[in-house]
């Protein structure tokens, strides 16, 4: 299948009751012509004549910049939605080709992405009274007049702080599940249990019982505000004669970005909201990264990335859906959140199908003068001479976690397969040398003593290893005897096996876990710092990494920078830094930073160092807008605000231009852009013509294919927030 870039569809949500009216954002169906709409452009909402929607090159969203009410911006999306748009709309346009995507065995991820109170929930879930894309897409599955026969399995998850738990079991029983990579790469909740459902009832009833266990809460913008990042994952597996294809609904409700201001949140909330926009920031810093052709996407940096990373830059066709809020009051969130569409929009993936043929296999041929053998249809079915028919799914199947042995289990069943599989293999020898007459039961019989002798020698020889291991110990352990004893009395071998097994992987997964939390100590701290703080303790450990490296002392360099980046993770100045650095180790090559330059405060006086603490990896105070090397995105993220930062950079040309994605992409003709009245609006804010002067400038924020260039212009931003530490 070729390359498939992330769709988008933007949806602004009516006005709430109490909503002051005005038009900072705008859906605007200019010459939008339903006609020219061509169902196989990968980004096109289909035929859709309602006035509540539109696609079409005419169409765009407009959005007043909050700074300078001169400047308007424009999204032109071809599919975008405004307030008077319906469920079903949206739903027939955008969602129920993907349903037929994911019939033919592709993975496909829809998520809804917005500030708190933008209508996420709404679109994702809906009510009762109007289901949104998740139940929609469920009726879909199951209204399918077709030949092929399509089980359905359903998994749901909640990532509430960071943490994966499995909302299909009660939250007392569930614990938090690790995020785990197969053999093949391909990523997956370890432990998650999953249902099979047959019906939309069947689903309903699942559904219902799990949200009712998400973590959802009050915020002054939202009164059943979503905590936590829900993605429902819909398993197919659609049967058509002797080919299977096994495709996947991703359905994700993302936790909204807040801005605490706004939330009134308070420290509970607040901590959550800490989370929520962490996450947010990793999931922007993926995007980021993938436009950019960075060489190490930082996936793993949260579970949300970690969890979408096949719908991002993966083998999955994506689908994202931006909810806007209406108003001024949501602008600066608004321009946020299309701001990441654009750059969203950019990702191609490479979706893979996901099918497979049934081997039947071929009737045995009767033997010529034998006769043939009575079956024992009985013994067959109970035995163990069930094969496995066709290839291994291509998706990861974790283990069941019905398991009484827990996560024992699966190695434990690994073992016993071995055992299983040096049987069937042992049958199968057996079967040739085997005196024609013997009936199948017979055959089988002989297979299970052989199994069982088997089964016997290993754990003799396991008990006389552990006893020779007992006696060894015997003068070191002070009491041998009595950890004997703590055996329940009369276990089997058998399960003394299952228990040493258990303990070994239970002491190897702590000890992973141990590695896993030093490894994140240091952002563990970084979240419950200040901006302000964090930014100091970059800059500290930067200052340090900088001495060490100048000595020549990389590999503690190394170490520093990576403790600074745990405060400053989205300094992309710093992190250049750490793959030279990483490159110059490894290669054993010595590094050599580029000369300091003067400090701000030396070039400019102390005073303005002060107002503009932005530094670069070195541990430097930024120029504001001056010439250097500040191309490095926005890295004052906190947890108020932390979008603004995508908002502006720096050019190598020390001048102020958008990150709005366009410019951002490694798609050459969107690099550039120009100034409707002149360069104006390009320069740094110390040549900026005053608000309001001059006619009002209009800029297009990215275009597709299709639409053209508009003149842009640079909004206003304050540069103290942006600069950072690259
Ligand atoms: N298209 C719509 N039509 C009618 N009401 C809507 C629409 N979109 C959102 N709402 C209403 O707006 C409010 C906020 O919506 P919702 O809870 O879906 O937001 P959210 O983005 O999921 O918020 P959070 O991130 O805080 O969970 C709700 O009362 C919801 O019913």
């Amino acid at each position: 299948m070729a390359t498939a870039k992330v769709r988008i569809a933007a949806r602004l949500r009516p006005r709430l009751a109490g909503e002051p009216t005005d038009d900072a954002v705008r859906i605007v169906h200019g010459e939008a012509s339903c006609s020219n709409v061509s169902t196989s452009n990968p980004n096109t909402s289909g035929a859709n004549t309602s006035a509540g929607s539109a696609s079409g090159s005419g169409t765009f969203i407009s959005v007043a910049n909050p700074r300078d009410a001169s400047q308007v911006f424009r999204f032109p999306f071809t599919s975008c939605y405004d307030a008077g748009s319906t469920q079903a709309e949206l739903f027939e346009a955008d969602v129920r080709p993907l349903v037929d995507v994911a019939r033919g065995g592709v993975t496909v991820t829809i998520f809804a992405y917005g500030v708190t109170s933008s209508g996420k929930t709404h679109t994702m879930q809906g009510t009762r009274a109007d289901p949104g894309v998740i139940p929609r897409v469920v009726e879909a599955l199951f209204a399918a007049e077709t030949d092929e026969t399509t089980e359905v399995t359903v998994s749901y998850i909640e990532i509430y702080k960071d943490d994966v738990f499995d909302l299909l079991v009660v939250r007392e029983n569930a614990p938090k599940l690790p995020v785990r990579e197969n053999d093949v790469g391909a990523v997956f909740v370890a432990g998650l249990s999953s249902a099979p459902v047959r019906s939309v009832e069947e689903f309903d009833k699942v559904y219902s019982t799990a949200t009712a266990r998400r973590s959802v809460g009050a915020t002054l913008l939202n009164r059943a505000s979503s905590r936590s990042h829900a993605v429902l994952t819909l398993s197919l597996r659609v049967t058509s004669g002797t080919h299977v294809r096994e495709g996947k609904i991703n359905l994700v409700d993302l936790a909204g970005s807040e801005n605490n201001k706004l939330t009134g949140n308070d420290p509970s909330r607040m901590a959550e909201s800490a989370a929520i926009n962490k996450s947010l920031s990793v999931l922007g810093q993926v995007v980021h990264a993938l436009n950019t052709g960075a060489p190490r996407i930082p996936y793993r940096n949260a579970k949300l990335t970690r969890i979408l990373q096949d719908a991002l830059g993966g083998s999955s066709v994506g689908l994202l859906i931006c909810n806007l809020a209406p108003g001024a009051k949501f602008r600066q969130d608004t321009l946020n959140t299309l701001n990441f569409a654009v750059r969203t929009k950019n990702i191609e993936n490479k979706p893979v199908v996901n099918e497979r043929e049934i081997r039947v296999p071929p009737p045995a041929p009767a033997p010529a003068l034998v006769p043939l053998p009575k079956i024992d249809l009985a013994a067959k079915l109970a035995g163990p001479t069930t094969r496995a028919v066709g290839r291994p799914s291509l998706v990861p199947r974790p283990a069941a976690r019905s398991s009484t042995f827990g996560l024992g289990a699966a190695p434990f069943a690994n073992r016993l397969s071995v055992v299983g599989v040096g049987a069937l293999k042992e049958k199968e020898k057996e079967k040739d040398e085997m005196l024609p007459g013997l009936s199948e039961a017979e055959i089988d019989a002989r297979i299970s003593r052989a199994v069982e002798a088997e089964v016997a020698r290993r754990l003799a020889e396991r008990e006389r290893e552990m006893a020779m291991e007992a006696g060894s110990s015997r003068g070191k352990s002070k009491s041998p005897k009595k950890e004997a004893k703590t055996l329940p009395p009369g276990l089997s071998p058998l399960l003394k096996r299952h228990k040493d097994l258990d303990d070994q992987l239970q002491a190897r997964l702590q000890e992973l876990e141990r590695k896993f939390e030093r490894g994140n100590k240091e952002a563990a701290l970084a979240d419950v710092l200040s901006p302000v703080s964090k930014k100091k303790t970059g800059r500290a450990y930067v200052a340090l990494a900088r001495a060490h490296s100048d000595k020549g002392d990389l590999q503690v360099a190394l170490d520093l920078y990576r403790r600074a980046e745990a405060y400053v993770p989205d300094n992309v100045k710093l992190k250049e830094r750490i793959i030279e650095i990483e490159w110059a180790v490894k290669n054993g090559k010595a590094f050599k930073a580029s000369p300091k330059r003067a400090k701000k405060k030396e070039r400019k006086g102390k005073k303005v160092a002060e107002v503009l603490p932005d530094m670069d990896v070195d541990g430097r105070v930024e120029a504001d807008g001056g010439a250097g090397e500040g191309e490095g995105e926005g890295e004052a993220h906190d947890s108020d605000d932390q979008m603004e930062v995508d908002e502006v950079e720096t050019s190598l040309t020390g001048r102020a231009v958008f990150a709005f994605g366009a410019e951002l992409t490694n798609t050459g003709s969107k690099r550039s852009f120009s100034v409707a009245d002149g360069d104006a609006g390009m320069e740094t804010p110390a040549k900026r013509p005053k608000r309001g002067a001059g006619k009002q400038r209009v800029v297009v924020i990215e275009s597709d294919e299709e639409d053209e260039f508009e003149p842009a212009a640079a909004p206003r931003k304050s540069r103290r927030r942006i600069g950072g530490l690259a």
